[in-house]
């Protein structure tokens, strides 16, 4: 297993709007993405995946606040990790996109629609490379279009131009141009179709493959992720509910949460299986239930999940070395631990 971190979200909470009126969309997330890793995060909409990329990468607009924690950005061996939430602005501005570059949701308009995709490459790397030459910046922004699999031609296209796909690759090359070590990816390929989406993902873990930098890939949708990731976290109402390797999360999901959430989502590979719904829906992230958050959905809930909120602690099981879980099923505390409550699911990834 690769065990050194490259990027460490510790405790992250953050809230939209002040005082009486503010809601906490994160509280208190804590993730670790390791070298080479593609590290994908799973919930339904509105649990806080976005918000998290952007806290992450100090984006988040207003009225998001980040109210406490830190990402730290390790960089080569036996020097001090970088805290991003606490950088002065110019040392942000260069942090960002050379270190870690992101690819958010909207990637699909975030394209300006009067400039040529050329512009838009060459403004980008002019942007954060300013000591770079015109020549170079053509240069390099051929290269990048060529490393997505666009035709050199594409350089003079206008955005509406190019279909759906190709601006995602677009999107993808700006954000690769200065080689960043992490690449942070909100629902990279949800707009797209399934055949786009699995090209594009496929081209990714090749760039990774010969670049090196590390994911973290954002999507509701945990069956592509089971295909794709290395690791998985998923998220509920603003928590991180399980972490674990994919294969695991398959085969074994820990969390009555993941168990629902991978029941719901048709299988990329594999023999066909029923498709069920999640029962009621996420809460409100102003009026969060006592307890445990998912607790009022969970089909495995006993008396003490409505009292006692679960913390993110190591799953106590045989073989689930590194999987963390925040469910009283499997707490360590003093409730009864029900391991065989869960449907088991034993199918392998590539079945
Ligand atoms: N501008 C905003 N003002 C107030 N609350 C917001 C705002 N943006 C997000 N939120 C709240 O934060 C929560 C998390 O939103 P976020 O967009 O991060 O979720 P998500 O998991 O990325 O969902 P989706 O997949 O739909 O994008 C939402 O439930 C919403 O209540």
């Amino acid at each position: 297993m690769v065990t050194d971190p490259i990027l460490e979200i510790r405790d992250l909470r953050v809230d939209y709007g002040y005082g009486a009126d503010a809601v906490t969309a994160l509280s208190g997330v804590s993730l670790t993405l390791h070298r080479g890793e593609i590290l994908g995060i799973a919930g339904e909409s509105g649990c806080g995946k976005s918000t998290l990329a952007y806290a992450a990468t100090r984006l988040l607009p207003p009225p998001g606040l980040v109210t406490g924690g830190a990402v730290l950005l390790h960089g080569a061996p036996g020097t001090p990790p970088v805290d991003l939430l606490s950088l002065p602005d110019a040392a942000l501005r260069s942090r960002r996109w050379r270190d870690v570059a992101v690819v958010f949701q909207g990637a699909l308009s975030s394209l300006n629609p009067v400039h040529r995709i050329r512009t838009q490459l060459t403004d980008a790397i002019a942007a954060h490379d300013p000591s770079s030459t015109r020549r170079s910046r053509l240069d390099r922004a051929r290269e990048l279009l060529a490393m997505v699999k666009l035709p050199e031609d594409r350089l003079s296209a206008y955005p509406h131009q190019l279909s759906g796909g190709m601006r995602q690759r677009v999107m993808i090359a700006m954000a690769l141009a200065l080689e960043p070590q992490v690449l942070i990816l909100d629902e990279p390929t949800t707009a797209l179709d399934v055949v786009v989406q699995k090209q594009i993902v496929e081209q990714l873990l090749e760039l990774r493959e010969r670049l090196g930098f590390s994911v973290v890939f954002i999507t509701h949708d945990v069956s592509l992720l089971i295909s794709y990731a290395d690791r998985i976290a998923v998220m509920y109402a603003g928590e991180v509910v399980e972490v674990a390797d994919a294969e695991s999360i398959y085969r074994e999901p820990r969390h009555p949460y993941t168990h629902a959430l991978l029941n719901s989502f048709p299988p990329l590979q594999g023999p066909r299986r029923v498709v069920t719904g999640i029962g009621g829906a996420p809460p409100d992230l102003a009026a969060l239930p006592p307890g445990c958050r998912f607790h009022p959905r969970c089909p495995y809930r006993m008396p003490a999940c409505a009292e006692r909120h679960p913390g993110l602690v190591a799953s106590p099981y045989p073989g689930d070395d590194g999987r963390t879980v925040a469910c009283l099923l499997h707490g360590t505390d003093d409730t009864t631990a029900v391991p065989a409550a869960l449907a088991p699911r034993t199918r392998s990834r590539s079945a």
